[in-house]
């Protein structure tokens, strides 16, 4: 675009990543536009540097916005290039990730429009998608017990909650199901996972949540809830369904990100924006390959993600 720089001189920690329905974030002023270049690859999309201002300095905050599917949703779930994004924002010095995800239903109570926290997540991806930066000769284990991040949960529950009556209804908690797709699940799995105790379903969130997490960064997603899969005796998920949901609520989830910016660029949220908690886990995970195994190809790799790390 013209006008807007391409390179940004500070860190910049909080990022977005947008989904269907959801490529671009409106309103803020774009300081940059950068084309990252990872050993992964290119992400899904330039990265958008906006500036938001903080509620309490009024001082421009930096946010990252990454659109998933790339910006003409051109990329299928299994063909996003999640390690270069991940990969991309952390080189950019990102350590919050706020992503957003239309999602089927799987409760009669979660209704289309209607946002959900999740805070688990079943895996039912096939093994298609690269899903960790660890392999070829330098092997790591990450924990991922609690998949997202609970501290920046609190966060976007709170500011969810304060817009309720306005159009917002939110849900605290909720058991993602994500599947590879793209073809949208039979009736017998939607019922499957309704007896796993399934919330909501989508394609998205994994590996980005785990390579997130390899990567040190805490990670929440945010759901909106587009349709009810096809277990419901309502009309089967479609497209159109998704996109006509996701447009007729879009600026109620702009309002919600808005508000979960405008928290985290409080001074107060400092250390858990900088994922403090974080910090270091991913040294010890895979410091398990002794030296003499280490493969060159993927030492290197791993010491542009992580300069220093394993000297
Ligand atoms: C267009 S319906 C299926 C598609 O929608 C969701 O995308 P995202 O999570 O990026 O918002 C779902 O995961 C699928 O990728
Ligand atoms: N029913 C569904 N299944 C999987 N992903 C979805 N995204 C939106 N609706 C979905």
């Amino acid at each position: 675009m013209a006008g807007v720089a391409d390179s940004y001189a500070d860190p910049v920690r909080i990022a977005v990543i947008g989904g269907t329905g959801l490529q671009s974030l409106p309103r803020f002023t774009h300081a940059a536009t950068l084309n990252v270049s990872t050993p992964w690859g290119a992400p899904s999309s330039p990265i958008s540097i906006l500036h938001h201002p903080s509620p309490t300095s009024g001082k421009p905050i930096p946010i990252a916005f990454l659109s998933r599917h790339g910006l003409h949703h051109e990329l299928a779930p299994h063909e996003v290039p999640s390690r270069a994004n991940i990969a991309a924002l952390r080189s950019i010095g990102v350590r919050t990730i706020i992503a957003f995800s239309a999602v089927g239903s799987l409760r009669e109570e979660i209704k289309p429009r209607d946002f959900v926290v999740p805070d688990q997540i079943i895996d039912r991806t096939k093994g298609v998608r690269p899903f960790t930066f660890f392999e070829g000769g330098m092997v790591g284990h990450v924990g991922f017990g609690d998949p997202f991040d609970e501290g920046l949960a609190r966060v976007v529950r709170v500011c969810g909650h304060s817009l309720e009556g306005e159009g917002v209804e939110l849900h605290d908690r909720g058991l993602l199901v994500c599947m590879e797709g793209p073809q949208f699940s039979t009736r017998a799995e939607s019922n499957l996972y309704r007896s796993w105790g399934g919330s909501v379903i989508n394609m998205s969130a994994l590996p980005e949540a785990k390579l997130a997490r390899e990567a040190e960064i805490g990670y929440q997603m945010i759901c909106m809830a587009t349709d009810y899969d096809c277990w419901h005796t309502s009309e089967d998920v479609n497209v159109e369904m998704v996109m006509g949901h996701m447009k007729a609520n879009s600026e109620n989830a702009r309002r919600f990100i808005g508000a979960v910016l405008d928290e985290l660029s409080k001074e107060e949220h400092g250390v858990l924006v900088l994922a403090k908690h974080l910090d270091g886990q991913t040294k010890f995970a895979g410091s398990i390959t002794a030296k003499a195994g280490r493969a060159k190809g993927a030492s290197e790799k791993l010491d542009w993600l992580f300069p220093g790390y394993f000297d």
